[in-house]
């Protein structure tokens, strides 16, 4: 697989309502989606624009997300996950097998329309890792 461009980093968070105040306040965000749910992934989520990536604002959708899991461990949210582009999602999962990763389940639908899939933080040292089939590719394989 060739690793693609950073495409969001994962904030978790107990309410998007004031995280989206202080990105707004403190960072002078402008370009701030509307918020959604996302029922089958367990969390509403709310997309920041920077020029270069996004801001990806996730809190849970329901006692069994996994975002309400983190919380549990931090309170206050945080860094939850970074997100990378990759051509082809189901090349890349095998690659990833191949090599000894953890791939976490099959992929499914994520926040951007196309399909994504996460690697364990083990196999990063600590980090959660997604990674999205770029929009316009889904299908090209
Ligand atoms: C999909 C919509 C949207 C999109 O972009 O399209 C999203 O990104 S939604 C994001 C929410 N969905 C997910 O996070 C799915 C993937 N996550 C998981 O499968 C689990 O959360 C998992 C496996 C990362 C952790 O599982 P669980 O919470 O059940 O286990 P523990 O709490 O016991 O944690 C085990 C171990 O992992 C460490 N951990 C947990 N979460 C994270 C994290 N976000 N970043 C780094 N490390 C994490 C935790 O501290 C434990 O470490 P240990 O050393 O064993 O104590
Ligand atoms: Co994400």
């Amino acid at each position: 697989m060739t690793l693609g461009r950073l495409n969001h980093v994962g904030v978790a968070t107990p309410s998007i309502a004031k995280s989206v105040e202080t990105y707004r306040l403190l960072l002078g965000a402008t370009a701030i989606g509307e918020p959604f749910d996302l029922p089958a992934q367990g969390v509403k989520v709310c997309f920041i624009d920077a020029p270069n990536a996004q801001i990806e604002l996730i809190e849970p959708y329901d006692e069994s997300s996994p975002i309400a899991g983190f919380l549990r461990k931090n309170p206050a949210g945080g860094q939850h996950h970074v997100c990378f582009e990759v051509a082809d999602i189901a090349a890349a999962v095998t690659d990833l097998k191949a090599k000894g990763a953890t791939v976490l389940g099959e992929p499914r639908i994520g926040a951007h329309g196309t399909p994504i899939v996460f690697v364990h933080p083990k196999d990063f040292g600590g980090m959660l890792v997604e990674l999205m089939e770029r929009p316009g590719d889904t299908g090209a394989h």
